[in-house]
């Protein structure tokens, strides 16, 4: 497994921080960016860590901005990418046994690093249960396929 990290500038102190706890359980890690103190746009890093994950078998991406929801739009947009924002263990969890997430999302601004490390650890230690999900992962994937028209 490896893991791809990106956040933003609100999002980077903690992105550094998992990327930190990730190495230190001997993990396989790329840092992505952004690595400067300098305000950068969300969707470029959600974009970097979205097509690294999409091209490399057996990776997940880790995503932080200030809320982790301009990530989590950006990164659902690349096909195949189910990015999850977690707010608690249940729901970090359950985005990989229900939802089977690629990209798990956190808001830098929002949740204590103590915490988000925790729900990183819950995240990959949990298995996608199929069944049911992968119908439903089924549907979405159909959804991307489709045209939707526009929102005048
Ligand atoms: O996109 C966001 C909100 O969903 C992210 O939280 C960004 O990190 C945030 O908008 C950045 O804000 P800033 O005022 O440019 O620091």
């Amino acid at each position: 497994m490896i893991l791809y990290f990106g956040s933003d500038h609100a999002g980077r102190e903690l992105k550094d921080i998992l990327l930190a706890h990730a190495k230190s359980k001997g993990i396989s890690t790329t840092d992505c960016g952004t690595n400067a103190d300098l305000s950068v746009d969300y969707p470029d890093y959600a974009r970097k860590v979205g097509e690294a994950v999409m091209s490399t078998p057996e990776a997940y991406g880790v995503l932080v901005c200030g809320t982790g929801i301009g990530m989590s739009i950006a990164a659902n947009k690349i096909r195949g990418i189910r990015a999850a924002l977690v707010y608690n263990e249940e729901t970090a969890r359950l985005a990989h046994q229900h939802n089977n997430a690629n990209i798990i999302v956190f808001g830098g601004r929002e949740m204590a690093a103590k915490d988000a490390s925790s729900w990183l650890d819950t995240f990959l230690s949990a298995a996608f249960e199929g069944g049911r999900h992968g119908r439903r992962i089924e549907k979405i994937a159909e959804i991307e396929q489709e045209n939707h028209g526009t929102n005048p």
